[in-house]
């Protein structure tokens, strides 16, 4: 039984229907991605994981919170690191993490020992201590990433995570995601990266045009298309979804 557990999932904004009944499920402690191409309904499906819209139908219950009827409970079980996310430029990263800490605790131990958490993860070392707005594109998104993983949710909603990074940078984010999991955590993640996902994903569910057109591991889906990788399956799938 999954921990995440999403049933025809429908989303409708002014005529265009964006999702058209997506179904899937998440099991705890895995890694679950969600690959397709630019306007496939990945960051959409996301939001709505996160509470941040509302779906026009379908069902979505996350470690058995409903996301429309709970959705502070919900919000109380995950984070969300939108595509586009951003920091306050002119605080410096460790005023940054304290300052989120403090939506998440009162207690002065529990933040400082967040905010430790998330140094470590995000890899900067004394530079957490310069101002946001002189850091590179990947020292934002690893304090980002970092911010997201520091108050233990037990479910991270991920909006391409390694996006805009270096190949040296992605391939950091993805050990610290893999060391989370390993933790405990479990994380759905989007990309248009198919070739990543290989690599990070236990599962994944392929989105085209507001639908899931195949699911499973990797391996499996590799098998079943006889491809090579995970961008040949996705070229499969999408031709025999327009041929029948
Ligand atoms: N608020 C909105 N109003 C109108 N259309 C929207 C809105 N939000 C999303 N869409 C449309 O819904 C479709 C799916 O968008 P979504 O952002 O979910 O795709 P995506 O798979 O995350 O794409 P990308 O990889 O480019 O981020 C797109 O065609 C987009 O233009």
């Amino acid at each position: 039984m999954g921990v995440v557990i999403v049933e025809d999932l429908k989303k409708s904004i002014g005529r265009r229907e964006i999702l058209k009944g997506i179904s899937f499920e998440i099991k705890e402690g895995e890694i679950f991605g969600l690959i397709g191409p630019n306007g496939a309904g990945k960051t959409t499906t996301l939001r709505i994981l996160s509470t941040l819209i509302k779906p026009s139908s379908g069902k979505v219950s996350i470690f058995g919170k409903d996301v429309t009827r709970e959705p502070h409970e919900v919000r109380k079980l995950i984070s969300y690191l939108p595509e586009e996310a951003g920091a306050y430029r002119n605080m410096r990263g460790i005023e940054y993490l304290r300052f989120v800490a403090g939506f998440y605790t009162k207690n002065s131990r529990e933040m400082e020992a967040m905010v430790e958490k998330a140094v470590e993860i995000s890899g900067l070392g004394d530079r957490v201590k310069d101002r946001i707005s002189t850091y590179s594109k990947g020292m934002v998104r690893k304090l980002l990433i970092a911010r997201s993983l520091m108050v233990n949710p037990r479910l991270a909603i991920l909006d391409e995570p390694t996006s805009g990074l270096d190949v040296l940078n992605a391939r950091e984010v993805r050990k610290i995601l893999k060391q989370a999991v390993r933790e405990g955590l479990t994380i759905l993640l989007s990309s248009h990266n198919m070739l990543e996902v290989e690599y990070l994903c236990d599962r994944i569910a392929l989105i085209h045009d507001g639908r899931i057109v195949e699911s499973g591991t990797v391996e499996e889906l590799k098998e079943r298309y006889g491809a090579q990788n995970v961008e040949e399956v996705f070229e499969e799938v999408v031709k025999c979804s327009e041929n029948s």
